[in-house]
């Protein structure tokens, strides 16, 4: 260590060499890739489940997130404690989503929630992706739930004859049935407690799988590729906004909902039945009809006193939306805001979307109580004073024959019946129908409430609807058909007569017909661009030069008669005016939008990353963020500049044989930005740039000019050879230089003036 205790400069020639190079290499190596190739894949696939996973194989299983299978599925790593789980993951089929699709026609805007025949047609469209088939995990649960429910019914039962035996056996001084009816009660409460615990544990379980299965499907439909692209295209062409809401929250409700919904409906029917059927033995037919007869008067009072819970709680839904969407909105632009110092002005929006919120949820609660109340009264009181009425019934005329009897046989016999035989099993009579009408009325009260769950359901189900039904009749952009010459295996892209516009809403609603659409911002486009020639497209803000990019891309469709013609999605890479940066780490930001597993296997090395970072003048940052694998948020940690070189970066990485260029090169200082097109020429990268800087022209060979006067105009001109090009850049910077000597000039003339007329005062 005497060799490194010295100062650098103090060491002779010869030892420092050895100790730079050593130097080096630690660098290299602390910067190196934790390299998880192709072996490592291999290594992470054989992990079994119980086997404890080494360091190594955890920080692998971390970076790598992901499987690929070959039946097209992915099996997902899930490191906890020295574990690796691993969860097989198979993505929709394009055949369950077109299959699926003639399931979810599109429902009018003005379409109102209810109970009704339209709520059952969209219930029957989603519960097809819920329950997918008999055999589904899903289907397992509800038929174990339902059997829970049945069972807790016919326990109940039971417990209400136990009750009765109890009661009797105690008014009639039986110690010793008393003491086995108490023995039989402990045990009947050993499988209805255990039932109640499972109807609860499966009605969560049930919620949570349908939440599983719902958002997969989401997932697949939202994040759809080229030519669906729904996440883009759902907000501008299908109308919808906040579907983060929609995905996030409604699915979560609905589940939650429905699961419990089925249990508040089948347990009750389930009582209602059986404790009517119990009840009509002692009830007689004419009580069991009375019973009916109350049944009918209870649900017809509480159906005209119902609101409407649909449509409330679709609004709420929508409004807890605006209001998460606010929320949002402020932690994403938190910098630009403060800036501004604009959190004032951002609570004040914030405290108004929240009190749109709570003063519809209040109303809501208001309106409740008299809706309540009602079924308060109905259900509980007057239920169970119709219950005492028909018990009764029997009872007093049970009472009165007895008495008949004994008026007529008093003389002819003595009394052979022991009153107290009668009452305690008249007792038990009692006590039994006094438990069963307590939980008839409790089912009843359940079944009123699970109709107000049923129209919460409602709205709930048409807001998912609407998502899914957007999602799935979104038609697929026009196919833009590669180009590239068989003949000499040239590629081109190549417009002709392409209108430019902001696309219409893919469906008009029948309430609103003919909406004007927008005049094209570029009307008649016809340009061919081979590889190796260079596109600058330029005009003011506003103009369409964005919009062009749109079409180029595939993300909006040409409009008029045009025709695009494009290499394949892979050839064409284009990058935004706005950095996006990914969640992950460092590395992940260059290989954006590939995975970790896509970069191993494209047998790519780290130097050549280093390579690429160097190219975009970003080497320093493996170094300064603490290596490849940090993961931060990177939109915060980097700056505008290193943004936007990340871009470049990622163009580098990918090699397309067209890049778009949307002034992503903005915030990049002009020397840093020419030697990026510099080099992305050199590797035979044909570029299309959107810029408003001249100082770009250089490096192009034609130039868009968008003109911007509201007739859609264009004009295309060829910029001359590198040469010529050269030298009118050359004579831009003469002129610019002539130009910042004004200044200097002017205040000589000024100093002269002065002097001038000071001598002209003497
Ligand atoms: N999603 C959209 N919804 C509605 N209007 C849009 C949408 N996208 C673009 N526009 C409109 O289309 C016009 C052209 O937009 P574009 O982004 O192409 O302009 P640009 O020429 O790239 O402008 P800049 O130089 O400012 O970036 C603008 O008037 C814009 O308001």
């Amino acid at each position: 260590m005497p060799l490194l205790s010295r100062p650098l400069h103090n060491l002779p020639q010869a030892s420092r060499k050895p100790l730079l190079i050593l130097i080096a290499t630690i660098l290299l190596f602390r910067y190196r890739i934790v390299s998880v190739p192709q072996a490592a894949i291999e290594r992470l696939r054989d992990v079994a489940l119980r086997k404890r996973a080494s360091p190594q194989e955890i920080q692998d299983a971390l970076q790598q997130v992901y499987l690929d299978e070959p039946d097209g599925s992915k099996t997902l790593l899930v490191p906890s404690g020295d574990r690796i789980s691993k969860v097989n993951i198979q993505p929709t089929s394009p055949q369950t989503l077109a299959s699926n699709t003639p399931h979810f026609p599109l429902i009018p805007p003005s379409h109102k929630p209810n109970v009704d025949k339209t709520f059952l047609r969209q219930l029957t469209a989603i519960l097809r992706i819920v329950f997918p088939s008999l055999k589904s995990k899903e289907f397992g649960i509800v038929i174990l739930h339902s059997f829970f429910l049945v069972l807790r019914t016919v326990l109940s039962v039971g417990v209400a004859k136990l009750d009765g035996r109890i009661v009797r056996d105690l008014v009639s001084a039986n110690g010793k049935g008393f003491a086995k009816g108490l023995g039989l009660w402990f045990l009947l409460a050993i499988p209805s407690t255990y039932t109640n615990s499972m109807i609860r544990h499966l009605q969560s379980s049930l919620s949570l799988n349908m939440r599983t299965r719902l958002t997969r499907y989401t997932h697949d439909l939202y994040l759809s590729a080229f030519p669906y692209l729904r996440y883009y295209r759902v907000g501008l062409e299908g109308g919808l906004e906040g579907v983060d809401q929609y995905i996030t929250s409604d699915i979560a409700s609905f589940c939650d909902s429905l699961a419990g919904l089925y249990g508040n409906i089948l347990k009750p029917s389930f009582d209602l039945l059986l404790f009517t059927l119990q009840l009509s033995r002692s009830l007689g037919y004419r009580g069991t009809a009375l019973l009916f007869i109350n049944y009918y008067v209870t649900a017809s009072i509480l159906r005209a006193v119902t609101p409407a819970f649909g449509r409330l709680a679709a609004v709420e839904a929508r409004l807890e939306g605006e209001y998460r969407m606010g929320v949002g909105r402020v932690g994403r632009e938190g910098e630009e805001i403060a800036f501004y110092d604009g959190g004032k002005r951002e609570w004040s929006i914030l405290r108004r979307a929240y009190l749109r919120l709570i003063k519809h949820v209040n109303s809501i609660y208001k309106i409740r109580i008299a809706y309540e109340w009602t079924e308060d009264y109905v259900i509980k009181y007057l239920w169970s004073a119709a219950g005492y009425g028909l018990i009764s019934i029997p009872v007093l005329l049970h009472r009165s024959r007895d008495v008949g009897v004994q008026t007529r046989q008093r003389s002819e016999r003595a009394e052979d019946e022991r009153p107290d035989d009668a009452v305690a099993s008249r007792t038990e009579d009692y006590i039994s129908s006094r438990r069963l009408l307590l939980s008839l009325a409790d089912a009843g009260g359940r079944l009123m409430y699970a109709y107000k769950d049923l129209s919460e359901l409602a709205g709930i189900t048409t807001r998912l609807y609407t998502l899914l039904s957007t999602l799935h009749n979104l038609p697929p952009l026009p196919p833009t058909s590669s180009p590239t010459n068989t003949t000499t295996t040239e590629s081109f892209i190549s417009l002709s007569h392409v209108d430019v516009g902001i696309p219409p809403l893919a469906f008009s609603s029948p309430s609103s017909p003919g909406i004007e659409k927008d005049a094209p911002l570029v009307k008649d486009l016809t340009l061919t661009l081979h590889a190796g020639e260079h596109l600058m497209i330029t005009g003011s803000n506003g103009v369409g030069k964005t919009a062009v990019a749109r079409v180029l891309a595939g993300l909006w469709a040409a409009q008029g008669d045009g025709r695009v013609l494009r290499p394949g999605r892979k050839d064409v890479f284009v990058v935004p005016q706005r950095a996006y940066m990914v969640v992950g780490s460092l590395l992940d930001q260059i290989i954006y939008p590939h995975s970790y597993t896509q970069f191993v296997e494209s047998g790519k090395k780290e130097e050549e990353l280093m390579e690429i970072l160097r190219a975009v003048h970003l080497e320093y940052l493996p170094a300064r963020e603490g290596g490849w694998f940090t993961r931060k948020e990177w939109r915060d940690v980097l700056s505008g500049g290193e943004k936007q070189r990340m871009g470049m970066a990622r163009v580098f990485y990918h090699m397309p044989k067209f890049a778009v260029l949307d002034e992503c090169t903005s915030a990049v200082s002009s020397d840093v930005e020419g030697r990026m097109y510099e080099h992305a020429k050199s590797l035979g990268i044909t570029l299309i740039t959107i810029s408003l800087r001249p100082s770009l022209m250089k490096y192009h060979t034609q130039l868009l000019t968008l003109k911007g006067d509201g007739t859609g105009g264009w004009t295309l001109s060829r910029l001359g050879t590198a040469e010529e090009r050269m030298g009118i850049d050359r004579e831009i910077l003469m002129l610019e230089t002539k130009l910042s000597e004004v200044a200097a000039v002017e205040k000589r003339v000024k100093e002269l003036d002065k002097l001038l007329s000071a001598r002209e005062i003497m």
